[in-house]
């Protein structure tokens, strides 16, 4: 559990927004003596599937069995999903008053509780209804989950276990596996073709993180045995293409780089030509970000995609559209315009380490149903994290190990 630890860590701010609230919140209308559970159904009759919880922090760009080159980005096979175990049955107690006399019955724990050996019955617990789901509902979209999302996670929640108590490690956990379910269709590490180079384009706004997130992924590429060539194609800013050669340095990556204000698509063209000559297995290719004038953005987007097309027609294989979730619902509006001027075929968060905002992930997941691929937990050249969706949901949720 110590990846997990650490995620949780990371994800502090966020996990410690939900924690303290989701406490809060039991507290606010709680029963203190009710030592026994009323979450006799902890899950709905369509458990979710949990991806198995072993892959390394190092590892966001996994590099699993390759496959003929595509046409479009076709994604690699999720890692192998280990199905939950069905949840036992249980009698369902009907609402009622908190008992004078506790049961002689040991509370059942939830779910991840029995996963992490964890019982909950000493803790308050308070009745689910239609305020408390409202409160519910409020904490979510203050971490930035939006409506629409938090309602659906809210009603899922609530669905046969109105009128019951719950302490808030349960509610914790039925947050938590209302989210992985949300999450888990979109977990998907970046796909690996067969084909070489794999051209990876690698879009978002100035200051999104996309420098770091090339560096972070050259470096795990390289790790796995890939040859990687790096081109800074953001030429308009001589510091964009510094940046980018420290992190080539730091991956013991080659940098392509042309003079500043010099043509993106002709860079593209060059590190192309020789990403093919030196036979190098993975091209990423950075872009400017700037959004301000969405049109040169996209004509210079469309060029460098005209261009990389003359030496390879299924290029780009990969368009990565790096988002920021300290923009928190911004990052939605950045999703819609990126995908309008660019072809993205997955996502990476950074900055989940440094926001109160983490929900945005969920909302995104709920809202495009776009692969993410990895999560940034920091600025080292190691944090950039698989993204795993049970783990996120735990973390965000603030369930403890
Ligand atoms: N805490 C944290 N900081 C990050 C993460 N990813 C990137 N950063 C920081 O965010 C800032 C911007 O990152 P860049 O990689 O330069 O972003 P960019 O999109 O390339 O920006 P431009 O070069 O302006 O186009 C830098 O200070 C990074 O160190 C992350 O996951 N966590």
């Amino acid at each position: 559990m110590a990846f997990f630890s650490k995620l949780k860590d990371r994800l502090f701010k966020s996990s410690s927004k939900l924690e303290q609230g989701l406490d809060a919140i039991v507290e606010e209308g709680g029963e203190t003596a009710a030592p026994a559970s009323d979450l006799a159904d902890p899950a709905p009759a369509s458990a979710p599937t949990v991806p198995e919880p072993t892959r390394d922090v190092r590892d966001a760009a996994p590099v699993p069995e390759e496959r003929p080159a595509p046409g479009a980005a076709q994604l690699q096979p999720d890692p192998l999903p280990v199905a939950t175990p069905a949840p036992t049955p249980g009698p369902v107690t009907p609402a009622s008053p908190a008992p004078t006399s506790p049961p002689p019955a040991e509370a059942k724990p939830g779910f991840l509780g029995r996963l992490l050996g964890r019982g909950t019955t000493d803790e308050p617990r308070r009745v689910l209804d239609d305020d408390m789901l409202e409160q519910l509902e409020e904490l979510l979209i203050a971490s930035d989950m939006g409506v629409d999302t938090a309602l659906r996670i809210t009603s899922n929640m609530a669905e046969g276990r109105v009128g019951k108590r719950l302490s808030a490690t349960e509610i914790k956990e039925l947050m938590a596996q209302e989210i992985a379910r949300v999450m888990e269709p979109v977990a998907k590490p970046m796909p690996i073709y067969s084909k070489r180079p794999q051209v990876v384009l690698v879009v978002g706004v100035n200051g999104s993180g996309k420098t770091t997130t090339i560096g972070k992924l050259a470096s795990q590429f390289k790790g796995a045995g890939k040859k990687v060539v790096i081109a800074a194609g953001d030429t308009f800013r001589a510091a964009a293409v510094e940046q980018l050669q420290v992190w080539g340095e730091r991956a013991g990556v080659p940098v392509l780089t042309a003079p500043e204000g010099s043509d993106p698509a002709s860079l593209a063209f060059d590190a192309m030509t020789r990403a093919q000559e030196e036979g190098a297995d993975l091209l990423m290719i950075d872009t400017a970000g700037r959004l301000q004038n969405r049109s040169d953005l996209m004509e210079e987007l469309a060029k460098i995609v005209r261009v990389i097309r003359k030496k390879d027609e299924t290029a780009p294989h990969n368009t990565l559209l790096v988002l920021d979730a300290t923009t928190g619902q911004n990052a939605l509006n950045q999703v819609d315009v990126f995908r309008k001027i660019s072809d993205v075929s997955g996502l990476v968060m950074t900055k989940l380490d440094g926001t109160a905002k983490g929900g945005v992930l969920v909302a995104l997941a709920d809202k495009f149903g776009l692969p993410i691929h990895a999560i940034g937990v920091g600025e080292q050249i190691d944090d950039l994290a698989p993204f795993d969706p049970e783990e996120f949901a735990a973390a965000l949720t603030g369930l403890d190990t």
